[in-house]
């Protein structure tokens, strides 16, 4: 990473563990995911799909950068730091900086909503969870893929700042198969599932990433350690 901002300015709010920073949005969606019965795998269903002594999966963790712009060359009408998007894998856990607002969602009435970053004022700001595209898939787009992007700061500094964020984007494992979920509620959800549409064979998690890559960023083969 390199900025105009000196290493020693940047302080992540804390040290504490993981375990100490409250997901203030991941206990609604968590208890929103659908009854599984205990004969079909019941609350092991999404865990033995993420279980990594299993297989290779597509998560990552990245360290996200946006550099400043020169406010003499920035273009609001053109200029963004990440273009809208849904992440591609089941959830995502941002982390982001409490003096780094930016992260915007696209609201039902298809407006574009800002994300407080720490909206309760809490010492320790909130570990944000995005749903992915494979939690829709999973349960016939029940649960939404959040479409977000990151905009520069809208306060008369037009360039802003340089601005860091952490991403661990969850993915399942590899050979996953993106069918719905074994539950009522989602079988009788009459809403779109992802994108799988008819298909002669199910998807799996591995398929749906190089799909994603391959639509991004033109790969026609496996490049995921090079993603970006
Ligand atoms: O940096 C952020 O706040 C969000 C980044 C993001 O949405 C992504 O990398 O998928
Ligand atoms: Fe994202």
């Amino acid at each position: 990473m390199a900025g105009r901002n000196s290493r020693s300015q940047l302080h992540w709010p804390t040290k504490k563990p993981l375990s100490a920073v409250s997901p203030i949005n991941a206990t609604p969606s968590l208890k929103g995911l659908p009854q599984i019965p205990p004969s079909q795998g019941g609350s092991h269903w999404f865990s033995d799909r993420h279980n990594r002594s299993k297989g290779p999966s597509g998560s990552v963790l990245r360290l996200l950068y946006y550099p400043a712009i020169n406010d003499n060359s920035y273009n609001p009408s053109l200029d963004i730091r990440a273009g809208a998007h849904s992440d591609y894998g089941s959830i995502t856990l941002l982390f982001q900086l409490p003096s780094q607002p930016g992260l915007e969602i696209l609201t039902s009435n298809n407006t574009w909503a800002p994300v407080p970053v720490n909206p309760l004022n809490q010492t320790v700001p909130p570990i944000l969870v995005n749903i992915g595209d494979l939690l829709s898939y999973w349960t016939n787009g029940l649960l939404k893929s959040t479409v977000h992007r990151v905009i520069f700061p809208k306060d008369g500094r037009g360039g802003g700042r340089d601005r860091y964020s952490i991403a661990y984007f969850c993915h399942p494992l590899d050979e996953a198969r993106l069918e719905a979920v074994p539950s009522r509620v989602v079988k009788e959800y009459k809403g779109k599932g992802g994108e799988q549409g008819e298909k002669e064979r199910v998807l799996t998690a591995r398929d749906h990433l190089n799909m994603k890559l391959a639509a991004t960023y033109g790969l026609k083969e496996d490049k995921r350690d090079d993603d970006c």
